[in-house]
């Protein structure tokens, strides 16, 4: 049983006896909450171990998490607070916490929040040595008071005497009613704490041993189950064989299963199909004498002896007899160990079938003589599934899907699941299944207004009630893998059979948890780890390996992987590139891929299916920016959409192309180019984004801009590498989302430091499709197009010589790290041997270095797969350095706001008195942040 409440009482022990200045004073210097961080082995002996490696790298991400609020102008000003009451519960100090009108809305209930004494944005050095706490936001009472909880029980409070005295002091200070203080939101940490909640209870986890030893381990012959004939037949026309393979890797009761799924190999097609599969597999005996009766039917022959009786209607009492041995609990079977479960699960579930459909998925039809065991072993005829990913984007592309196509059934006809889409922030499109939505339809309008917080407690309990028996009814559950530890889920009484996640390389390993700590029976692992990792804040924690997901650690450790080996996206040009370098040459094209993907503008080989532009440009900085941009690349890459939407007008009517770089100020200014050359409305056809953007996604003409340039300082004796541009994971994803043509735009000198870049560029060179421009690139081109220049060069002796030493050099190391056991190569690490080869390789220095080794500050470039959040974070970027300029009449003084929030004329200026009269600050999120970071930082 999941004690989910006490595990976050114990998460908030711990971050709120953090001294927040402290914290922020050791990371400033490079540290962290814990002096050693131990880093992630393949396996561990024990799930102490397991526990004591998680959890220090949890809280450390934690941390950084909270920081880079800060620091990245999340955080909002603080506000004036005023103490209306407080009571103490168990360990904690709960405080009333009363604030301006409107200023509660920036708070959100499992918000972490600093609470000083003096305002934490004041220029003074006095502030670290004030009164202070962390607390966390449990709730809004109306719309001025929150309800906060502070731990300040001094023998829990780290910073020896000190921490002890700020503790008794601000235990005394908080409980005095009127007393004011500042308040300043940090960040919302529901997420941590349902992963912190995850690794607390991993040990109900059935099979806990096999994530933590990687050993495999598969159920009994008797328990092994097979896909019907029906669907079999209907599968093996729709999936390939490595596809099919994966399909079937669960039904021998393995219950861990891990399909890779490389760039457009079918994962979602594959995951649908799964589930079809999952909800539909029975018993190998009762699938072999289905199997024998359908072939006797169709060649007309004798059904088998067994099969004939069978086969004549059973009468009312075999069939009584049969339901009940395959139903007891329908039949009041208390025979031990029959019916020990809830009822609720043992009861078939309600299974909308559309009207005039004429699809059917009653389970009596053909398998009525033999009803079948689902993988759930006393369930009724569907398993309980519930389906994650780490992002809303990627599982609402399942629910999407599934809602069109549908799953099939075991005669392999379409049919849609009772399907159920939980949590926040869900796309529009998958409305018509998501809980909330199906919630208002059953409880009907009149109901409607509990939802909105007006209906009472009475609306609000009859809303949670109903939410649990429709997620306990459906045969499907999508969550996001954060969602799947809200509380919703601890209350149901059906356990989920099986869990899928998708994209599972991509989560950390706490977070892919989640759900399986709900007690499901088999997980379903399908991601691919030569694609993008985790987002992971913490430096620190990443050297340690903690973005590394359980999907990656388990391959690893040698655990068995199903991959799917036959893509259908890319023309044979781009894939065999990635296909070699990533998936040892494993990955197939698929049937009529090539003729699919192959296109007028291949005419011109400038334009692909595969071409390299080696560009001679210079990396800088945008002023007061830590990303880096190229105006050479960027020139570059307008000139050859000019060119390509001019001769090929199709690709300027369609939103065909896409331009890809790492780095986010490449991004901005490929957009503020592009729509200052060719308009708002063109530009907006040109798909520009991070790769991190990019993951899922595919364009039939992608132009990637590698943005890097050769560095000429050293940085600790070593000539710095090319950053994350050198992760393999980005190069993959950001190489692979071209369906016609990929044109890459890179320096060579500065990228084949680098072992994967280094053999890229010699792939281009190998099939003659380098191309070197010369400035004015647009006559250039021109020239090629009009085949009066030969755009194709051929590498120099001496360029060769150092491509093929850099080459060498990578495998080398590749060698090294692949035999390297226990932790995982940190990017630090790895920033430092592309310093290595790129001093082997003999770089001329033509650029300036900026430092950029590959750590810390690339992880911050990671952001995310929103486009709006890009551009929302480049604007903050370029505010971050503004003074702050604060409104005077929006600063209000503490006694006004005591005043406002008791309800009393206490403010002499007469427009107290009542709380609406209390204006709000007017500074920006950004604004503040800053602030409070330059704060700390002092
Ligand atoms: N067995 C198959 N036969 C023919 N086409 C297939 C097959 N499997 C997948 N496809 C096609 O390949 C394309 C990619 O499939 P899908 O979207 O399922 O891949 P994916 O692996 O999820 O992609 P991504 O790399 O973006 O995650 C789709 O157009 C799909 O129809």
């Amino acid at each position: 049983m999941v004690d989910a409440v006490g595990s976050q009482q114990q998460l908030h022990k711990i971050l709120l006896g953090w001294d927040y200045f402290d914290l922020w004073r050791r990371c400033e210097d490079g540290g962290g909450v814990f002096e050693d961080l131990k880093g992630v082995p393949k396996t561990f002996s024990s799930f102490k171990e397991y526990q004591s490696v998680m959890e220090p790298l949890l809280l450390e991400e934690c941390c950084a998490q909270i920081m880079r609020g800060v620091e990245e102008g999340e955080v909002m000003s603080p506000h004036p607070a005023v103490v209306a009451s407080h009571e103490h519960r168990e360990d904690f100090l709960i405080v009333r916490l009363v604030l301006q009108t409107g200023a509660t809305e920036v708070y959100t209930d499992n918000d972490l929040v600093l609470i000083c004494k003096e305002n934490p944005e004041a220029e003074t050095q006095t502030v670290n040595a004030s009164l202070h706490a962390l607390g966390f936001c449990e709730a809004h009472e109306g719309q001025q008071v929150l309800r906060a909880k502070f731990y300040l029980v001094p023998s829990g409070q780290a910073g020896g005497a000190r921490g002890v005295q700020r503790a008794k002091a601000m235990s005394a200070g908080l409980c005095t009613p009127s007393s004011c203080w500042w308040l300043l939101r940090l960040g919302n940490i529901s997420t941590i704490t349902r992963e912190w909640t995850a690794l607390q209870h991993a040990h109900l986890v059935p099979f806990m041993d096999i994530l933590i030893s990687a050993r495999s381990r598969a159920a009994p012959a008797s328990k092994h189950l097979d896909i019907p004939p029906g669907m079999r037949e209907a599968m093996e026309r729709d999936c390939n064989p490595s596809q099919m393979s994966a399909l079937q890797a669960g039904l021998d009761g393995t219950p861990v299963v891990l399909i890779q799924g490389p760039p457009g190999t079918g994962k979602t097609r594959t995951i649908l199909n799964l589930l079809s599969v999952i909800m539909n597999s029975a018993h190998k005996t009762s699938i072999a004498f289905m199997s024998s009766v359908v072939a006797a039917g169709r060649e007309g022959s004798e059904p088998p002896a067994s099969g004939l009786a069978a086969l004549l209607p059973p009468s009312l009492e075999d069939r009584e007899r049969l339901h009940a041995a395959q139903c007891p609990w329908l039949y009041g079977d208390l025979r031990p160990g029959r019916n020990t479960g809830n009822c609720r699960d043992e009861v078939t579930p309600y299974d909308p079938v559309p009207q005039g459909s004429g699809v059917h998925d009653d389970c009596f039809g053909l398998l009525r003589r033999v009803a079948p065991h689902r993988l759930g072993r006393n369930m009724g005829p569907k398993a309980h599934v519930l389906v994650c990913a780490p992002s809303n984007s990627a599982l609402d592309e399942i629910v999407m899907r599934i809602l069109r196509s549908g799953l099939m059934d075991k005669d392999g006809a379409n049919f849609a699941p009772s399907l159920v889409r939980v949590g926040v922030r869900s796309h529009h499109s998958v409305a018509a299944v998501s809980l909330d939505n199906i919630v208002d339809s059953r409880l009907g309008a009149g109901e409607k207004g509990a939802k909105t917080g007006g209906g009472g407690s009475a609306g609000a309990a009859e809303r949670d009630r109903m939410r649990v028996a429709i997620l306990d009814e459906a045969n499907i559950v999508c969550s996001t893998l954060s969602f799947a530890g809200s509380s919703v889920f601890y209350r149901l009484s059906r356990k989920f059979d099986v869990v899928v996640i998708d994209e599972a390389a991509q989560a950390v390993e706490p977070s892919t948890l989640v759900p399986m700590v709900m007690g499901c029976k088999q997980v379903y692992l399908v991601g691919d780890p030569v694609q993008l990792p985790a987002t992971v804040i913490a430096t620190r924690a990443v050297e340690k390996g903690y973005d590394c997901s359980l999907f990656k650690r388990l391959q690893t450790a040698g655990y068995p992987v199903k991959i799917l080996d036959t893509q259908y996206r890319m023309h044979p040009e781009i894939s065999a590139f990635p296909s070699q370098e990533f998936y040892e040459g494993r990955l197939l094209n698929g049937e009529g891929v090539e003729d699919e993907t192959t296109q007028p503008w291949h005419s011109q080989p400038a334009f692909g299916p595969f071409a390299f532009f080696d560009i001679a440009g210079k990396e800088s900085t945008p002023p007061g920016g830590a990303s880096i941009m190229n105006k050479a690349e960027v020139h570059m890459v307008l000139v050859i959409y000019r060119e390509l939407v001019h001769a090929y007008p199709q690709l300027r009517r369609s939103a065909s192309v896409a331009v890809i770089s790492p780095y986010k100020a490449q991004v901005k200014l490929l957009r503020d180019t592009f729509r200052t050359a060719l308009g708002e409305e063109a530009a907006r056809l040109v798909d520009i984004n991070t790769i991190d953007g990019f993951q899922g996604r595919e364009k039939d003409i992608c132009i990637f801009s590698a943005v890097r340039s050769p560095a000429v300082a050293k940085k600790n004796g070593r000539r710095p590498g090319i950053g994350f541009v050198a992760d393999e994971r980005r190069i993959n994803v950001g190489i692979t989302r071209a369906r016609c043509s990929l044109i890459v735009i890179g320096n060579i000198r500065a990228l084949q430091v680098d072992g994967h870049w280094a053999n890229l560029i010699h792939s281009a060179i190998t099939r003659r499709c380098l191309y070197r421009p010369k400035p004015p690139y647009a006559n250039w081109m021109a020239d090629v197009l009009a085949g009066t220049v030969v755009g194709r060069v051929e590498p120099t002796a001496q360029e060769l010589s150092a491509l093929e030493k850099s080459r060498a050099r990578a495998a080398r190391i590749a060698a090294e790290r692949g035999a390297k056991a226990g932790e995982y190569a940190a990017l630090d690490a790895m920033g430092e041997l592309e310093g290595q080869a790129g001093e082997m390789a003999g770089n001329p220095a033509t650029a300036a270095a900026d430092g950029s080794g590959g750590s810390g500050r690339e992880v911050l470039e990671n952001p995310g797969a929103d486009e709006g959040a890009v551009w929302a974070e480049e604007e903050d970027e370029d505010e971050e350095d503004k003074p702050v300029q604060l409104d005077a009449a929006a600063a209000i003084t503490a006694d006004q706001l005591a005043a406002a929030a008791m309800g009393a004329g206490a403010d002499d200026s007469g427009s107290g008195g009542g709380t609406a009269a209390v204006p709000a600050p007017k500074r920006t999120a950004q604004e503040g942040g800053a602030a409070a970071g330059k704060r700390a930082r002092a």
